[in-house]
């Protein structure tokens, strides 16, 4: 029998990784009516917005990548903590073998999966105490896509393209900037940022994420730093970024700024980079029977995503011409790729298969299990459950490609494959060999697992499942699979664009603000 205070964090769980709160899903509505819904920006918003109630009405995670489960606990003086740690232990082990969470405790030195998200560190669970009776239980799970895309500038600094950034606020304001430019699409924008500012290397990034425990609607009670807010949110949003790096006015979604006291010799700015899916609740326990009280954040239910919102500025905007759509079917031909251009829209149909980090590197020196000639990677680790009729797909969406920069271009070349469907774009030495060999980099919207999920119509089978569900190759058949062509055989590439545009915007920012 599992306690109740176990039972409450289950659920905390369950809805932390599958319903977004109502804060976040008005900030995401209010981006679909700041864009075309036509523009790339436009669409992945729809799909986005689909997305997060696909989630909810299935109870599956909004995002595969279920992040590093960080809990932060207020308890009455006195209350046993030892007890309430294995609560959440062993909540988090029921979720993840209930396809609420993914398996994502991997040990660092050996890279295996423990399979039940329990490991050293794993998860990361912080107590204070208070003076009262009701203990306050708060739940982030941050990927680890984003987790990538946090930084830490140590003042003074030279920072690209905003020159010197001194110990005061004007060099503050030239980090934050900067870390909302570095992210580009790959933290899954539009995001939210956590800026501490202060402490130590690990105070100041600790300060950064309990920031992203706030309301998106809260006032700074500190006025220098509630105009710090302001600014970056207005200014960056001026950078063209996009959503999922594809151009556009939205690239931020909130920021949120703390302050603690530093050393003399230091002065940190620690930026925490959190993609839309922004998947952090809360709940206020009775002291005594660890029953749910009350949500800490308003619930997402009732705030629908899907309403034709915003329909009436898309008319007043400038109205994009609709992006080509072109179906394929897989195993692609050379002709087929070569044929397509940044901007298509490619509907792909047939079997592609999943591989990432570990498949990459394995492949550099081994043989494929499987033909892959004319094939399609798909850079995703699923949430996988099986029963008796086998496995079942319950998340799968793309994961950052740049990190198979060093491997993507062999690899293609050496397995005769055609395309990868990732997100966030990869480097000049992949772009080389899709114009060299014929290859297409496909981008399919960041975070959107439940969308993708229902277009995989089979699992044909597995590889490598010795490296754990989410590195596992396997075999998925696809029917409707929807992506975006942003690097081409041609030499084109959208995020090498972008991020030249957004540099360049970047710079216009140089000037000092807060003197
Ligand atoms: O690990 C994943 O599936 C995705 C990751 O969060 C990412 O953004 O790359
Ligand atoms: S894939 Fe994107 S949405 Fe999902 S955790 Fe990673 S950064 Fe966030």
């Amino acid at each position: 029998m599992s306690s109740s205070f176990e039972q409450s964090m289950y659920k905390l769980i369950v809805e932390t990784s599958t319903n977004l709160p109502a804060d976040v899903r008005r900030a995401i509505t209010a981006a679909r009516e700041a864009e075309d819904r036509a523009t790339r920006a436009g669409l992945s918003l729809s799909t986005i917005a689909q997305n997060i109630e696909m989630a909810e009405c299935n109870v599956s995670p909004i995002c595969q990548d279920t992040g590093m489960p960080t809990f932060v606990v207020h308890t009455p003086v006195g209350a046993n903590q030892i007890i309430m740690k294995q609560g959440i232990r062993n909540a988090i082990a029921r979720a993840t073998k209930d396809g609420k969470l993914r398996t994502n405790s991997v040990d660092s030195l050996t890279g295996s999966n423990t399979g039940d998200n329990l490991g050293p560190g794993t998860p990361v669970i912080h107590f204070e105490q208070w003076e009262r009776d009701d203990v306050d239980v708060r739940l982030i799970l941050k990927g680890g896509g984003c987790e990538n895309k946090n930084i830490q500038y140590s003042l003074p600094a030279e920072i690209e393209g905003l020159g010197k950034a001194g110990r005061d606020l004007d060099g503050i304001r030239k980090c934050v900037l900067h870390a909302v430019y570095q992210a580009q699409g790959q933290g899954c924008s539009a995001g939210f940022i956590g800026v501490g500012i202060g402490g130590d290397r690990t105070t100041g990034y600790e300060l950064a994420k309990q920031q992203l425990f706030r309301k998106i609607e809260d006032v700074n009670p500190i006025p220098e730093l509630q105009q710090l807010e302001e600014y970056i949110m207005d200014k960056a949003n001026q950078l063209g970024i996009g959503t999922m790096g594809f151009g556009g006015n939205v690239t931020l979604l909130g920021c949120k700024v703390g302050v603690n006291n530093r050393l003399p010799a230091s002065f940190f700015v620690s930026v925490a980079y959190n993609c839309w899916a922004y998947r952090r609740q809360g709940v206020v326990l009775d002291g005594t029977t660890h029953e749910i009280k009350e949500w800490v954040y308003e619930g997402g239910t009732g705030v629908s995503m899907t309403e034709e919102a915003g329909e009436a500025s898309g008319e007043s905007a400038e109205v994009a011409a609709k992006p080509k759509e072109i179906v394929l079917q897989m195993p692609l031909t050379e002709e087929d790729v070569r044929s397509l251009k940044v901007g298509d829209v490619v509907i792909l149909n047939g079997e592609m298969h999943t591989g990432r980090d570990a498949l990459h590197k394995h492949l550099m020196d081994h043989d494929a299990p499987i033909d892959l000639n004319g094939g399609v990677i798909y850079h995703c680790g699923p949430v996988m459950l099986k029963d008796d009729a086998g496995w079942h797909v319950k998340a799968a969406g793309p994961t950052t490609s740049i990190r198979e920069e060093p491997y993507q271009g062999d690899i293609m070349k050496k397995f005769g494959l055609r395309a990868v469907i990732g997100k966030g774009g990869m480097g000049p030495k992949t772009l080389a060999a899709l114009q060299e060999h014929g290859g297409v980099y496909l981008n399919a919207v960041g975070g959107a697992a439940q969308y993708y999920a229902e277009c995989i119509k089979n699992v044909n089978g597995v590889d490598f499942s010795e490296f754990g569900i989410p590195e596992a190759m396997w075999h998925l058949q696809v029917e409707g699979f929807a992506a975006i062509v942003t690097m081409d055989s041609h030499g084109n590439s959208l995020h090498a664009e972008v991020d030249k545009d957004s540099k360049a915007k970047l710079a216009q920012f140089k000037d000092p603000v807060f003197v």
